[in-house]
C-alpha cells in the first residue's frame, strides 16, 4: 500500500502538471494570414488540400511538385479561395539542385519565409523488398535528403522570422509495416534527423519550431491506388488531415498524431507489447493480394 502511494501520488502529480503545462493554445485561422508558406508535393493529395486551407486563411503560397499542369490548376484554385498570393515552381526533388531552387524562389519573391511544409514523396513499390539498393538510394534522395537540403537553405530566413518547419512523417516512420521497406526507411531517417535538430535548436536558442506529423492511412488517390486492395483499415479523410497539420504547425507543436486515437493506441502498444502490435498490423493486411513481381 505504502509503495503504491509512493508511486501513484507522484505519478498523478506529474500527469496533472503535464496536463496543465501542456494545455494547448487555441488555433485561430488569422495566425496564417499574410504568412509566407512553401508547400512541397502540393499538386495532389494532402499537399494540395493544405494549399487550399492556407489559401482560405489568406497566406502567401509557393507550391512545388513535378507536374506543371496540376500545379497551375492548384494555384488558380488557391487564388479563387483567397490566397494573398500564389505561385509555383515545378521540378523534381530527385535533382539535388532543386531544393535550393525552390527556397531561392521564395527569397527572391518575398525576401523571407514563415513556414516550410515538407510533404512530397517519390514513387516506391508496395511489395516484398526486392533487394534493389539503388531504389533505396534514389528514394532517400527524394524523401529524405531533399528535406534536409531545403531545411538548410531555408534556415536563415526561418531564423529571421522565428518561423516553422513542418515535416510529414508516418506511422511507418515509427513502427515497421510490411511491403514498404524503402519508404519506411526514409520516414525513420526523417524522424531521426529532425528530432536531433530540434534538440540543437533548443540548446542554441534558435526559435524555429519543428513539427513532425505522424500519420496513419489517409484517403489520397495515390495511397488508395497503392494499398486499398491489401489494407483492411479504413483511411482517414485528407481534407481534415491537411487542416490538422496546418493547425499543429501554426501552434508550433512538436508532433501531430493523426488520426489521433488510432495512432495513440498503436504507439502505446508499440512500447508495451511490440510483438502483439506487429501481429495486429500483419492481420490488417490481405497478404494474399500482394503478388511478388
Ligand atoms: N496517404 C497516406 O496514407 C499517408 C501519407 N503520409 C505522408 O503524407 C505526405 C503526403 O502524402 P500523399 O498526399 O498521400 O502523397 P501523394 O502521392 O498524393 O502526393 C505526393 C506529392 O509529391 C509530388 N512528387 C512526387 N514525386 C516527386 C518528386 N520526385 N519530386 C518532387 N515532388 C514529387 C507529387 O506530385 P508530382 O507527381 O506532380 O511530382 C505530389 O504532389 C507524404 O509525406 C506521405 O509520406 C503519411 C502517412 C500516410
Ligand atoms: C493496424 C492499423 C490500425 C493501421 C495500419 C496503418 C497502415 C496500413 C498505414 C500507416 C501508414 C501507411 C502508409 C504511408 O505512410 C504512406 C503511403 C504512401 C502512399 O503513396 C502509398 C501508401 C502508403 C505506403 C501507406 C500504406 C498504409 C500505411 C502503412
Amino acid at each position: 500500500m505504502g509503495l503504491i502511494l509512493k508511486i501513484l501520488i507522484p505519478l498523478l502529480g506529474l500527469l496533472l502538471a503535464y496536463y496543465f503545462y501542456s494545455a494547448p493554445e487555441d488555433f485561430n485561422e488569422e495566425m496564417l494570414r499574410g504568412k509566407r508558406v512553401i508547400v512541397t508535393g502540393a499538386s495532389t493529395g494532402i499537399g494540395e488540400q493544405m494549399a487550399y486551407h492556407l489559401a482560405r486563411m489568406e497566406a502567401h503560397l509557393l507550391l512545388t511538385a513535378r507536374t506543371e499542369a496540376k500545379l497551375q490548376k492548384v494555384v488558380k484554385r488557391c487564388l479563387e479561395l483567397g490566397a494573398a498570393s500564389a505561385r509555383y515552381v515545378s521540378g523534381s526533388m530527385e535533382d539535388t539542385k532543386f531544393p535550393n531552387v525552390v527556397v531561392k524562389e521564395a527569397e527572391n519573391t518575398w525576401g523571407g519565409l514563415d513556414m516550410l511544409i515538407l510533404n512530397h514523396i517519390g514513387y516506391s513499390y508496395f511489395n516484398y523488398f526486392d533487394g534493389d539498393v539503388g531504389h533505396i538510394r534514389k528514394i532517400l534522395e527524394t524523401n529524405f535528403l531533399s528535406y534536409v537540403a531545403m531545411t538548410v537553405s531555408a534556415l536563415p530566413m526561418l531564423k529571421e522570422s522565428n518561423g516553422s518547419i513542418v515535416v510529414l512523417s508516418s506511422m511507418a516512420g515509427r513502427i515497421g509495416s510490411p511491403f514498404i521497406a524503402p519508404y519506411s526507411s526514409t520516414k525513420f531517417a526523417l524522424e531521426g534527423f529532425f528530432s536531433s535538430l530540434r534538440q540543437e535548436f533548443i540548446i542554441e536558442k534558435v526559435n524555429v519550431s519543428i513539427t513532425v506529423c505522424v500519420l496513419g492511412y489517409i484517403d489520397t488517390e495515390n495511397a488508395m491506388r497503392a494499398v486499398s486492395h491489401v489494407v483492411r483499415h479504413k483511411p482517414a479523410p485528407k481534407e481534415e488531415c491537411a487542416l490538422e497539420i496546418i493547425k499543429s504547425g501554426a501552434l508550433r507543436q512538436r508532433e501531430l498524431y493523426y488520426p489521433r486515437h488510432t495512432m495513440g493506441k498503436m504507439l502505446l502498444l508499440h512500447t508495451i507489447a511490440p510483438d502483439f502490435l506487429d501481429s495486429l498490423i500483419r492481420d490488417n493486411y490481405k497478404v494474399e493480394n500482394v503478388k511478388r513481381p
